[in-house]
């Protein structure tokens, strides 16, 4: 009998050590009301909130009684990045990157305003933020597979045949959850199996391995903003742009490169959400129209790229990239040699916002098993 997940009810309250309290803040992208806020408030209401209001800045967002948040909307965003809010998306959820950009905290979690409290298994709540986390706070073992999944969990380890000289493993900078009941299915496969629905419930925490890119998926994720902020730019989509839902896609790719240079890990599998709203597959179809062929030449570029051993931050990773983009990418589209001039722009306004106090240098030592 396979596992099956399901849909939390409301709880009342169930008392969880806050890790990571004044660490870490939660992105909500929102063109909606927070009403989801009271299913997540015994996990989330210790933690200060950051929304960003997208769409017309003129509508009151409410946020339920009794949390911490910022809010931001469009006028506040023109009002902070000047002419550089034209990297910010408007009109999508890309527009969830400006978050991470004003945020002081050293963890980032984002999730969608759809996204719920799912139950495991065994009919426990899951506390989503909690895993992300155990598992920003463990290392990733990207430069070996352990076929026992996360060796750093309860219960498991490195299976005979694995290197001791590996077993340290490396910093994680990504933690993906996944979405019981609502995938994130591309448009086409929407359109085929509009019924289908993700019960699967499977117990693993997995290593993203060096070398190989993946679909990063916004909805239920978690990052360490000191590591590999610079590189979750969003990019371009939405209002005036040829395309939608792969913003989160051109992060994950640009972060994948930029992890793997760095010697940094990434994970993928728990914490489950529960994805309620099937956004609209015709609508989503357009959006995703050009990125379902252009991303067939995205992807071979991403996996060729190489960036140069002076690239010892973040910063200098994603500008190297984008000089790449706007090199290989632009006789594609002249949308990607706006997007290369967006990348830059991002990471002067990161800047702006974010001087760098001490030089960010990720250690880009030859990370082991190369
Ligand atoms: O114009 C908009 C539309 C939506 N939002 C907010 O963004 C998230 C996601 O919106 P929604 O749940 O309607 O869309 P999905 O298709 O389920 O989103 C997933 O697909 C990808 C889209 O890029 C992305 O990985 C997922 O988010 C909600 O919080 C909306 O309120 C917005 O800000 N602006
Ligand atoms: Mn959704």
């Amino acid at each position: 009998e396979r596992e099956r997940g399901g849909m939390a009810k409301e709880s009342s309250s169930v008392p969880c050590t806050p890790l990571l309290k004044d660490e870490l803040d939660i992105v909500i992208p929102t063109i909606r009301n927070l009403d989801f806020l009271e299913m997540w408030r015994p996990f989330f209401q210790p933690y200060h909130l950051i929304i960003v209001q997208d769409g017309d800045p003129s509508k009151t967002i409410k946020v339920p009684e009794g949390f911490d948040y910022e809010l931001y909307n469009r006028n506040d965003i023109n009002r902070i990045l000047g002419p550089k809010a034209a990297c910010i998306s408007f009109k999508d959820s890309a527009c969830r990157c400006f978050g991470y950009m004003v945020s002081k905290k050293k963890y980032i979690y984002t999730i969608d305003d759809d996204c719920f409290v799912a139950k495991d298994p065994t009919g426990k709540e899951i506390n989503a933020l909690e895993q992300h986390i155990k598992n920003l706070l463990s290392p990733a073992t990207p430069h070996f597979f352990n076929t026992l999944y996360d060796p750093y969990r309860e219960g498991a380890d490195f299976v005979r045949g694995y290197p001791f000289s590996l077993r340290e493993g490396a910093r994680t900078a990504v933690s993906h959850g996944l979405w019981l009941n609502i995938p994130d299915y591309d448009a086409p496969t929407q359109l085929v199996k509009p019924r289908e629905r993700n019960t699967r419930y499977v117990d693993a925490v997995l290593t993203i391995p060096k070398g190989t890119l993946f679909p990063m998926c916004g909805m239920n994720l978690a990052f360490d903003r000191e590591l590999i902020g610079p590189a979750m730019y969003f990019g371009l989509m939405g209002d005036g742009q040829p395309i939608g839902r792969y913003d989160d896609m051109w992060a994950g790719w640009c972060t994948k490169v930029i992890c793997d240079h760095l010697g940094l890990g990434i994970k993928t599998g728990l914490p489950y959400i529960w994805h309620s709203k099937a956004s609209n597959p015709f609508v989503n179809l357009k959006k995703e129209y050009k990125g379902i062929f252009w991303q067939e030449e995205l992807i071979p570029f991403f996996q060729s790229a190489v960036l140069s051993k002076e690239c010892t931050t973040v910063q200098k990773c994603y500008i190297e990239l984008s000089k790449q983009v706007r090199e290989k990418l632009g006789k594609i589209d002249p949308y990607f040699t706006k997007l290369a001039d967006a990348m830059v722009t991002w990471i002067e306004a990161w800047d702006d916002l974010n001087p760098p106090t001490v030089a960010a240098e990720v250690p880009n030592g030859p990370a082991k098993g190369k």
